[in-house]
């Protein structure tokens, strides 16, 4: 997952410099980032969690990490010299012509790592969810997204300087996609080597097995269908795609913002950004501890809300007005802490609430919720830019303050929902609030129009 966070986030520190190479507009640049979740959010999410559930997490990781690499290989050679001038590129270039053929043939290799990405995503979670247990679940959790968080933290440091590879007179996007490329190829080989390990653990579980203890009832497509009918299942799928969309989409664009209010480079603002995820990194794994030991999952949801519609507003409203650095980067701290909150608390308590048998299901619909928001807000945000800034040429030059207000909304509708599946779980008992170690004893509850999954 650090890999895979880190080919994410690889162009988002040269929105400005692909603008300028490749002329994708701030329209461009929102479709290709929204690409990554469409294939995702047409079903293949959906199709992963089956596969999940069916076929395990060793065969589905490899596969998702094999889905990674030629997704982007795909991105690679989009960007790079070798494809401009092609008949592909003359191609793709001749319709929807505001998108160009670069642009477009990059975006469809997002869109393939996406697929891979996300399928990773919940082949991870259910990894953890075995390996832990009845053990620091939520400590696990938190400590593989802070390591995904350091990929983020480390492409926004290196990626800049990378672009900048043949001299800062020629600076070029293909070297640091390259080099992540050449990573994600690594993370497969560490994926494989893996699946030697769970595979000695799991004969280690069956050696550990009472000879007369009652098969694992195996998972039914039925189970899809019962879960979309929960409607504990939407308050998490909505507070999850509200608050996971203010924070994603926002990644994409934050270095550009910071350089259009602050008047810096596009290494400055890395700079300056890049202790975004290093906050949440640092914070989400003790914050895993303190669930694990002392609960209170819901209230750390609320809480990281509010965090959230503080700093969109810093950005939105105060930011342009006081265009200081100190200012940016106090900002982007507490995002960072408030980013450690929700999945620091989200994450692990799906557990909680969902048998184990379908628990790759759940996360993928979970997921499937998210990736819809997470595929639309780029593009949004994007026209909203391009809306908000009529006649502006200069990628230096952007008013950022209607983007900004609307990550804000996200937040408050977040906050709504945050409250809602407190007052739920004060009323019904989910053992949201009660600390992880203890509730693994207890019974896994899944409020689904009174039918209790167990
Ligand atoms: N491609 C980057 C977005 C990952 C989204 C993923 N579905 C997710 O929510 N992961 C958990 C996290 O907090 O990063």
């Amino acid at each position: 997952m650090f890999f895979a966070y880190m080919f994410v986030d690889v162009m988002s520190p040269l929105q400005s410099l692909i603008e300028t190479q490749r002329g994708w507009s701030p329209d461009a640049f929102g479709y290709y980032a929204g690409a990554e979740y469409i294939l995702n959010v047409f079903g293949f999410l959906i199709l992963a969690g089956i596969i999940l559930d069916k076929m395990g997490v060793r065969f589905t990781g490899t596969l998702s990490a094999s889905i990674m690499v030629v997704g982007a290989c795909i991105k690679l050679y989009a960007i790079s010299d070798w494809f401009q001038g092609t008949a592909l590129d003359h191609w793709l270039s001749s319709w929807w012509v505001s998108m160009p053929g670069s642009a477009k043939l990059a975006a469809f290799g997002f869109l393939i790592f996406g697929c891979g990405c996300e399928m990773a995503g919940i082949t991870v979670s259910k990894a953890i969810a075995k390996w832990f247990n009845g053990k620091e679940m939520a400590f696990a959790m938190g400590a593989e997204m802070a390591i995904a968080r350091i990929g983020v933290f480390a492409i926004f440091s290196i990626s800049p300087r990378l672009a900048d590879w043949m001299g800062k007179d020629d600076p070029t996007v293909v070297v640091p996609v390259a080099f992540c490329t050449a990573l994600l190829c690594i993370g497969l080989i560490c994926f494989i080597i893996f699946t030697f390990i769970d595979r000695a653990f799991d004969k280690q579980l069956d050696a550990a097995k009472l000879p007369d203890a009652p098969a694992e009832e195996e998972f039914k497509l039925s189970d899809v269908k019962n879960i979309f009918s929960s409607k504990l299942f939407w308050i998490v799928a909505m507070l999850c795609v509200l608050y996971y969309s203010a924070i994603f989409p926002f990644q994409r664009y934050a270095a550009n913002m910071l350089q259009c209010n602050l008047g810096i480079d596009a290494t400055t603002a890395s700079d300056i950004f890049r202790w975004f995820p290093i906050g949440a990194a640092a914070l989400t794994p003790l914050l895993g501890i303190y669930l694990d030991v002392k609960g209170k999952g819901a209230t750390m949801l609320i809480v990281s809300a509010v965090l959230m519609i503080m700093c969109h507003c810093t950005f939105a409203l105060l930011l342009p007005a006081f265009p200081s650095k100190a200012l940016a980067f106090s900002a982007i701290i507490v995002l960072g802490i408030s980013f450690s909150l929700v999945p620091a608390a989200l994450w692990p308590s799906v557990p909680k609430i969902m048998d184990e048998r379908f628990l790759g299901s759940a996360y993928s619909l979970i997921f499937w919720v998210q990736n819809i928001g997470l595929c639309l807000f780029p593009i949004l945000i994007g026209k909203v830019l391009t809306a908000s800034n009529p006649g502006v040429d200069n990628p230096m030059e952007y008013n950022y303050t209607n983007p900004m207000l609307l990550f804000a909304s996200l937040g408050v509708l977040a906050l709504f929902f945050g409250i809602w599946l407190k007052v739920l779980d004060s009323k019904k008992h989910y053992g949201l609030e009660k600390p992880n170690i203890v509730s693994n004893t207890e019974e896994k509850v899944f409020e689904s129009e009174g039918e209790t999954f167990e």
